[in-house]
């Protein structure tokens, strides 16, 4: 007897100590979702009268709690699926080839042998994508790009600068060095199209370079679409196109009709003192025979930069799409800088931005 009473006494305290307050709480077990939803709108609208109806409230709001932030989390997943190809392929949609993959009629996902197939990807890889210039050609493409693994859509830098900045000079150089790139120059190809005795456009091409302004973007956007894609059948992906967008009327334009179908990388902006591009371009008057490279003409070319094409470089600088580079300095400095800007267009394409 004594020995029973002194066990009791022995375990009183640990048991205490186990036992905390509100443990013993009564209420529906964990799988009776009625009942639990009743006691967790209790806990908003009924004060619970003691220690252990309150605990038991909070019990059954958590088991709702938990529900709702996982079934939350699990459709943010499938409404807004991660950009990762471990998700595409070990996500739930995989799921169901695995299963199907028990029962042997989806290809496995290791092949244990050659795989035969129709397209050849290195011809694939090196062939033009003309198809993706939009309005070119409306057809689908014959192979889907993940298929053909490369660069779905041409890559687009445009270049703008005053006049005599020394864009042309700077793309010149681009091209030598990195031969994916081509560079197009909205104002060489309004210039060829004027000379071409066939264009209909030529007369009002020809009025707008001597007084410095914007040719219609139609003509303009068409000719840049034409030579982008001559130089992607020329394996070019990458484009520097060179003096555009030049007023808003360009913006919109190049929207229209290319679009989705090129990426626009940013702007490769050169800035320098008109001063100085004023001086550049009657040394340059003296070779070149352009009709605008004149005083009065340049003059007019500086007016309409500043009233049209500024804004439209703001307009990239605030989604910051602008990569500046100092074109005071001589060209192999502005060349270093130029480097330096690609490079870094390169890593946000290629990181993403
Ligand atoms: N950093 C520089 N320092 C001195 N002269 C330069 C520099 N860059 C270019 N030039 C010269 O300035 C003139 C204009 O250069 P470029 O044709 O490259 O300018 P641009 O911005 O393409 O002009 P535009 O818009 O009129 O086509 C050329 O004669 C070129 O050799
Ligand atoms: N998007 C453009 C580009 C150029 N022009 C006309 O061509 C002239 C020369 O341009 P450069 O880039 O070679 O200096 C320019 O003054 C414009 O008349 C255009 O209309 N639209």
């Amino acid at each position: 007897m004594a020995l029973r009473a002194y066990r009791h006494e022995w375990r009183l305290p640990f048991r205490l100590a186990r036992r905390q307050l509100g443990d013993s709480v009564h209420g529906p077990p964990l799988n009776d979702l009625a009942g639990n939803w009743r006691k967790a709108k209790e806990f908003f609208t009924k004060p619970a009268l003691s220690y252990g109806e309150f605990k038991q409230q909070c019990v059954s709001l958590r088991l709702f709690a938990f529900g709702g932030v996982c079934g939350a989390c699990a459709l943010s997943l499938v409404i807004f699926p991660p950009k990762s190809s471990y998700w595409v392929t070990w996500g739930p949609s995989y799921w169901f080839s695995h299963v199907q993959r028990c029962f042997g009629s989806a290809p496995p996902l290791f092949l244990s042998k050659k795989l035969e197939t129709t397209v050849s990807a290195p011809k694939v890889a090196s062939a033009p994508k003309v198809e993706q210039l939009r309005s070119e050609s409306s057809a689908a493409p014959a192979v889907s790009p993940k298929a053909a693994a490369v660069p779905a859509k041409p890559r687009v830098l445009f270049v703008l600068g005053g006049p005599g900045a020394g864009k042309g000079t700077q793309c010149a150089k681009i091209c030598e060095h990195f031969p994916q790139w081509q560079h197009i120059s909205a104002g060489d190809c309004l210039r060829a199209e004027r000379q071409d005795p066939n264009s209909k456009d030529g007369e009002l091409i020809n009025t707008c370079l001597k007084e410095g302004k914007i040719v219609p973007v139609q003509i303009t956007v068409r000719l840049l679409q034409k030579a982008m894609v001559a130089g992607q059948k020329e394996g070019k992906t990458d484009f520097l196109i060179d003096g555009f967008p030049r007023n808003l009327d360009n913006v919109n334009g190049w929207e229209e009709v290319i679009g989705d179908s090129a990426n626009v990388m940013g702007v490769l902006f050169f800035e320098a003192a008109q001063s100085e591009m004023e001086k550049r371009l009657l040394g340059r008057s003296e070779t070149s025979g352009r009709v605008d490279d004149n005083l009065e003409s340049i003059r007019k070319r500086f007016a309409t930069y500043e009233k049209e094409t500024r804004p439209i470089v703001e307009k990239y600088r605030d989604k910051e799409m602008v990569f500046s580079v100092d074109a005071m300095q001589s060209i192999e400095s502005v060349w270093s800088h130029t480097l330096a800007k690609l490079r870094q267009v390169e890593s946000i394409a290629k990181f993403g931005q």
